[in-house]
């Protein structure tokens, strides 16, 4: 058995038995309540600079398969969890949890009480943690935490974006509407592969661009939409994407997701805020204010737009999260530009706004639906 220690930067510590890699993992420790759907967080590049721990008592039990995967590899920089099953039994799975962190050179705690944590993370605040498989140095584990960077002052974008431009053409006969398939130019941040997958059986052809690529080049590629992706970290760092939003609003609709929902908001005028322990999970409940209906959506963020800073920005809120009345989703009055807190394109998690967000896009491009 490995030894493992997690130390908080309020001085709590907590030692269990370590999995996946030896060494050392630092970052804001977060929780999401999501009971499975392990594969697809642990390889969401928005949890960059994050420890993720599953308030789910038994995790990996259908195993690893990769049909999933939200990216290439695991960006959760560790994994904390209350047991981390070592036999699973799925007939994809070609590898337990333990195995895929090993692989990934990431390391994992088991036998950790997780409620204890959340409950902690609910009272004072998402806090810096350090994750140490190998050692149970628990005063150790502390300074580490206390000395690593605010998740503010890190800079997340450079290490999931795409390195160059990639163009994906639409899926084949899929686009529903007059003319030839549209184009979107989609700013990636570190983008999860279901929404390059929901553009694209829609027939959308996409063309990925780095985070630092100037409007000018984004002109050169003639889009018919500018849409913005989630990813890691504080919005106000995305400097060039807010830049990006600034100079296409009003001239070609502009969509996005979550950091893009953060990143349009900012663009348009508004403020963005940490929130005290964000929302991550499987189930939150949104409200659509404009249908009035509530549905069930899947979340990942620890920022939020400020409902107060969107007057006299054009932007009204369309959703909004009914459990803490955050801002879940913006609309302009009168321009195309829309975007969600939450993830439409689920992955894990329900897949009830799937159709009300992509179909939009088509809509907004002239499509059919
Ligand atoms: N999933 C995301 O895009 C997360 C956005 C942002 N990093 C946040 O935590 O709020």
């Amino acid at each position: 058995m490995m030894k493992a220690v997690l130390g908080l930067e309020d001085g709590t510590i907590i030692r269990g038995t370590g999995f996946g890699a030896e060494g050392t993992a630092c970052g804001e420790l977060v929780f999401t309540t999501q009971f499975t759907g392990y594969e697809e967080a642990l390889t969401d590049p928005s949890y960059k600079g994050q420890i993720l721990m599953f308030t789910y008592p038994l995790i990996g039990n259908y195993g690893v398969s990769g049909e999933r995967f939200q990216s290439d590899n695991i960006h959760a920089e560790g994994l904390v969890v209350r047991e981390a099953c070592k036999n699973p039994y799925h007939y994809k799975s070609t590898r337990s949890i333990h195995q895929f962190l090993e692989d990934e050179g990431k390391p994992g705690i088991e036998g950790v009480d997780t409620r204890m944590l959340t409950i902690g993370a609910r009272e004072r605040g998402t806090m810096r943690a350090a994750l140490i498989t190998g050692s149970d140095d628990g005063e150790e584990a502390v300074d580490v935490a206390r000395n690593f960077p605010q998740i503010t002052d890190e800079e997340l974008i450079a290490r999931v974006t795409c390195k160059e431009p990639r163009f994906i053409p639409g899926a084949e006969g899929a686009w529903k509407g007059s003319g030839k398939p549209k184009h979107a130019v989609l700013v990636d941040l570190g983008i999860k592969r279901n929404i390059i997958n929901n553009l694209h059986k829609r027939g959308i052809d996409l063309t990925l661009v780095p985070a630092t690529t100037k409007p000018k080049e984004i002109a050169g590629y003639e889009p018919d939409l500018l849409f913005i992706s989630n990813g890691p970290g504080d919005p106000e760092k995305a400097t060039d994407a807010i830049n990006a939003v600034k100079a296409f609003a009003g001239t070609i609709p502009v969509a996005g997701i979550c950091f893009g929902h953060q990143i349009i908001s900012l663009a348009m005028g508004a403020r963005t805020y940490k929130l005290k322990f964000g929302h991550r999970g499987g189930n939150q409940p949104v409200k659509d204010l404009i249908e009035n209906k509530i549905f069930i959506s899947s979340q990942n963020h620890g920022y939020a737009v400020d409902a107060d800073s969107l007057e006299g920005t054009g932007l009204y809120v369309k959703y909004l999260n009914a459990n803490d009345k955050t801002v879940e989703g913006v609309s302009h009055k009168d321009l195309d530009i829309f975007s969600v807190q939450f993830h439409p394109e689920a992955q894990a998690g329900p897949m009830d706004t799937e159709e009300t967000f992509f179909g939009k896009v088509v809509k907004v491009l002239g499509g059919d639906l």
